[in-house]
């Protein structure tokens, strides 16, 4: 067990070339956000924006278009009924997949789509409602994505696993992960009071910081997004999963300070400047 410092972030988080151009910093498609859980969508796509991807695309239930421009213009859109959506999966480097997505049909079919259009060279995030769905069926995961990384609560690993929560040891974990994903570079950002992470070896990292401030809807929606932002920039090692999980807990602390409840939101606009900071530091 290793616990995730500070110093994780100063590796991480470079400074940028002055020759760099937004397609070098990474293109992130968020699926997500039904009718009633469009606010999940936003928020992830917010953490992915404020985290520094190069170009962020969102795609949802039309409902959510307007909310979704009223806060970040920086987004495109794209209808997730749209046939065009299959083409962008192909095209962008990280794709976030669950936040608000919801059980229905159509979030089935999206998932099948995303398996199909997926290839080697992407990064795929799987949150919440994708999980749940993968949980009732495993030919769901997108297993040609060169990088999976799931983002569970403890509750979504237990449906998914089929691991109680009581049993979720560190062992029984890194075991369910490399059998739900033999073979691969698969990462499991188990989220808790203290997220543990996994890589499918025998070492697994443990974030000591965070607060119950951070208790609040969004929370690991927003984490999926700067995990999101941190792989489009900086690659999609274990280096990057840990100092995306470390600043959204920094983050939430900084909040914390002089916050009892810290809102996801608040979360995402502090992190430009956290991570101007530790780009400076060596
Ligand atoms: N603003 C929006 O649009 C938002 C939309 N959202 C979207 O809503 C959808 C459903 O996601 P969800 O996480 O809210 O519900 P679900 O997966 O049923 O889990 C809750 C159940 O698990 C249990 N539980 C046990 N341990 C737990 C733990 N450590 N952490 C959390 N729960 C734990 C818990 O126990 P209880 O609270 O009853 O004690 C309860 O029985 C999903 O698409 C998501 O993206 C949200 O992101 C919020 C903001
Ligand atoms: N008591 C706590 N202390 C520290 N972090 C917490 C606490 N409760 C929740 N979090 C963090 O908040 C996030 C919750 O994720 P999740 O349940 O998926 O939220 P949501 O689906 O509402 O966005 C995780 O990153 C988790 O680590
Ligand atoms: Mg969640």
């Amino acid at each position: 067990m290793t616990e995730i410092t500070e110093d994780i972030l100063k590796k991480v988080i470079k400074k940028r070339a002055s020759d760099s151009y937004k397609g070098k910093y990474g293109r992130v498609l968020l699926i997500g956000g039904s009718e009633n859980y469009g606010g999940a969508i936003i928020m992830s796509t917010e953490g992915a924006v404020n985290a520094g991807a190069g170009l962020v695309a969102t795609a949802t239930h039309p409902l959510n278009m307007s909310a979704l421009h009223a806060r970040l213009p920086e987004a495109m859109f794209i209808d997730w009924h749209d046939s065009k959506l299959a083409d962008l999966i192909k095209k962008v480097d990280v794709v976030v997949c669950g936040p608000g997505l919801g059980m229905s049909d159509l979030a089935r079919q999206i998932l099948v789509i995303l398996r199909r259009c997926t290839s080697e060279n992407q990064t795929v995030i799987l949150d919440a409602s994708a999980l749940d769905l993968i949980g009732k069926d495993k030919t769901l995961l997108p297993a040609n994505a060169g990088h999976l990384i799931l983002t569970p609560h403890q509750m979504e690993w237990q449906r998914l696993s089929k691991i109680r929560i009581p049993f979720q040891t560190d062992s029984a974990n890194i075991d369910a992960l490399n059998q739900l994903i033999p073979d691969s570079n698969a990462m499991l950002v188990l989220k808790s009071n203290h997220t543990h992470v996994y890589d499918g070896t025998d070492q697994f990292f443990v974030n000591p910081i965070g607060n119950p401030g951070m208790a609040t809807g969004g929370m690991g929606d927003t984490l999926a997004g700067i995990i999101a932002g941190f792989v489009a920039q900086f690659g999609p090692s274990v280096d990057t999963v840990l100092a995306a999980v470390y600043i959204h807990s920094l983050a939430g602390d900084l909040i914390n300070k002089d916050n009892y409840v810290v809102r996801p939101t608040k979360i995402s606009k502090v992190l430009p400047k956290l991570m101007k900071k530790y780009s400076e530091l060596d």
